[in-house]
């Protein structure tokens, strides 16, 4: 496919935002465990996911969701296909002066390094390789032989960005007098062959492994961006930015035993939500682009405005044991981008029924893309019509195709990439990343970036509780001293909604906040044995327990964007305390200095040094309040994660009929009536 010459066309057609889902195959590791593949790409633009479920009564039913895009590529396609459909045509744009990014979105091993990357020890082009071997041959034409082709790597973590290219240094992004956002100190580093970007994408890879391993993590928690700037002497002619985003799942770690994970999960949270509020409002055309959400929009900001051109790819594993992640990863891209309805007439007249999460949670556009049907049981295998025979037949074909992929021969120095099968691809493990010590380094850059911040996790919690629904999780105001427009994040006001009275925002009892149970556990209590329960009744208990549950851990995302937000604000406080103090301290010589004079006047040295101590006894006072209600706030954070528990281990243990906690004890009713305390200051 790379034969084909890259042509700088008219972009007059070319849509500003593509979203594209790309199923990896079924690999070893599932094979073995018969993970059953429950995805089907059709048409190339539809995706059907096929969901095994299980009635409390045991019976079994398939649950099918369809998602259309831009397109849809399925486990057999390559990463030339997927440049070839949708990268090529943004490469392009940069060479019309445009400022392109290409996402890779997607759970931890959906193939979003596979994609991007590829894989430099099997020779396997990722998206950046394939990009840049149509750079360096446009190169080659006269109109654009005087452009120079500059390379940085960095990633973020934790709201912080990592140099890759310079010893993991610290970065920082700062807005200009013309608004726009420079990251001071990135390494660029100027290319002139395919050759030197792959070296520097293994020495920026290698810069996060060594991180990782000495923090001893886990990977993906990092978003990792590479930026190719095409420039002409000083100038930025066209950018194409490629990132690699940290593991959609791990934004559900704000629920975690760890704290630190917690706090990372936060954070990509807000990056991923930012992002798409970021993608939408460049879809809908918008004049208002929130790119301060997040570190990660923000140092994006000219990706999202002007002439631009952004793809979202979207990997999904196949297997039935991700299903959860799978969907939550199409309901994001289906909700980055409006599309069309379906197009498979067939499937979208049997729908009969709405997915209730995806609809609250999600708001798809995509609505009535779900059919339920039942599971004939087959001799011991469920009709999920794509079984593993299928995809070892397709994996087998994989396997037996010799990999075609031609690079022109101009390129001397690019590596000739041979055939692979899919056994011969190791995971490439370098992509992984987790820094030890960086909670601890916020500065005031940081802080202006957040404290600026105009989208956070809750306008999304908005927009799936609509009207008063949401005011129940929202944090008080007053517990940060903040502008009115920096409230509006925590009290999760709609953007243009007029700040409404604390009064409005106090907590509510027990049973104002939603808890379902309240009625039900009475009727529950009366059973003192839990076989006596039908299993309608266990089924009603149940949904309202994981009701609850999923208020307990909307109200803890909540406060752990606050926690985020306040760790910036207590830091920066304390900077500038320092600050103060160094200034009252010199005042301070200089009354030493003068009352040393003759003849100097000792009455006005006692009056101003009372008046120095004075001030200074306030900003401690301040600073220590601020410290107190962080740290209360880090309490009810740790608490709150442990109702979370208790209160999911109690919903686990519903239908283990040897033990005795069908009914929510009396301890747990207690854990749930402190609840409100989160709105005590
Ligand atoms: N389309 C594909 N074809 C063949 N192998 C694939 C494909 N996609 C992914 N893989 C393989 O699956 C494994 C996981 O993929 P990859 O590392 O790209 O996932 P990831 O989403 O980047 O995960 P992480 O977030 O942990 O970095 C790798 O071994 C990779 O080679």
């Amino acid at each position: 496919m790379m034969q084909q010459e890259f042509n700088i066309d008219d972009l007059s057609n070319e849509p500003r935002i593509k979203v594209v889902i790309r199923k990896r195959p079924v690999n070893k590791k599932e094979q073995a465990k018969s993970d059953v593949d429950i995805i089907e790409v059709k048409t190339g633009q539809s995706v059907i996911v096929k969901e095994m479920k299980q009635k409390v009564d045991l019976t079994k039913y398939v649950e099918e969701h369809l998602f259309n895009f831009d397109h849809a590529f399925g486990e057999n396609c390559t990463n030339e296909e997927v440049y070839m459909t949708c990268v090529r045509p943004i490469v392009t744009a940069a060479f019309q002066r445009a400022r392109v990014t290409c996402f890779a979105y997607g759970q931890t091993g959906s193939g979003k390094t596979h994609t991007m990357l590829g894989s430099v020890a099997n020779r396997v082009p990722g998206m950046y390789v394939l990009a840049s071997h149509d750079i360096f041959t446009a190169l080659q034409r006269p109109q654009f032989s005087h452009l120079q082709i500059f390379v940085s790597f960095y990633e973020i973590y934790c709201g912080k960005l990592f140099d890759l290219l310079n010893d993991r240094q610290i970065l920082h992004p700062r807005e200009d007098g013309k608004q726009n956002i420079n990251i001071i100190g990135l390494m660029e580093q100027r290319i002139t062959n395919v050759d030197q970007l792959l070296k520097i994408i293994e020495f920026g890879m290698s810069a996060r492994v060594t991180a990782q391993n000495s923090a001893n993590t886990d990977s993906s928690r990092s978003h990792a961006i590479l930026q190719i700037q095409l420039k002409e002497q000083n100038n930025v002619y066209g950018k194409i930015s490629f990132i690699d985003l940290a593991g959609s799942e791990r934004g559900a770690d704000v629920i975690d035993q760890n704290k630190q994970t917690r706090k990372d999960g936060a954070e990509i949270n807000k990056s991923l939500l930012a992002l798409k509020e970021c993608i939408r409002a460049l879809d809908q055309g918008k004049n208002y682009t929130p790119f301060r959400g997040s570190k990660l929009t923000l140092v994006l900001k000219d990706s999202f405005t002007g002439n631009c051109r952004t793809v979202m790819i979207g990997n999904i594993s196949p297997c039935q044991s991700n299903s959860e992640h799978t969907l939550n990863t199409l309901r994001y891209a289906d909700r980055v981008k409006e599309l069309k309805k379906p197009t498979n007439q067939d499937l979208s007249e049997q729908v009969n029924q709405l997915d209730s999460l995806a609809q609250q949670l999600m708001l798809p556009r995509q609505s009535k893309n779900i059919v339920r049907r039942p599971v004939v049981e087959n001799n011991n295998e469920n009709n999920i019509p794509n079984s593993n025979h299928k995809l070892e037949q397709l994996m087998k074909s994989a396997q037996n195709t010799n990999f075609a992929y031609n690079l022109p021969q101009q390129q001397n120095n690019f590596p000739a990439y041979q055939p692979q099968t899919q056994a011969q691809q190791p995971r490439a493990n370098y992509n992984n990343f987790m820094a030890g010590d960086q909670m601890g380094n916020n500065n005031n850059n940081i802080l202006s970036a957040h404290n600026n911040n105009a989208l956070n996790p809750n306008l999304n919690a908005n927009n799936m509780y609509p009207g008063s629904q949401s005011e129940m999780f929202d944090i008080e105001p007053r517990q940060l001293n903040k502008t009115p427009q920096q409230q509006q994040q925590f009290t999760g006001i709609k953007m243009g909604q007029q700040p409404q009275s604390q009064q409005q925002y106090r907590p509510q009892s027990n049973n104002q906040l939603g808890f379902q149970n309240q009625m039900d556990q009475n009727t529950i209590n009366s059973q003192t044995n839990p076989i006596n329960l039908n299993i309608e009744q266990i089924e009603n208990w149940t949904a309202r327990n994981e009701e609850d549950l999923q208020l307990i851990s909307q109200k803890h995302e909540q406060l752990i964007s606050l926690i985020l937000a306040e760790e910036e604000d207590v830091i920066a406080s304390h900077r500038s305390h320092i600050d103060d103090m160094v200034e009252l301290t010199k005042q301070e010589m200089m009354l030493l200095h003068d009352v040393d004079k003759p003849a100097s006047d000792v009455d006005v040295y006692v009056q101003n040094l009372d008046a120095i101590l004075q001030h200074k006894s306030e900003i401690i006072n301040m600073l220590r309040q601020r410290l107190q209600t962080f740290r209360s706030h880090l309490k009810k954070e740790e608490l709150l994660s442990k109702k979370f528990y208790e209160q999911r281990a109690q919903i686990m243990d519903v239908f283990d009929l040897n033990s005795n906690t069908i009914n929510p004890n009396n301890d747990e009713m207690q854990l749930l009536d402190d609840l409100p305390d989160l709105y005590d200051n």
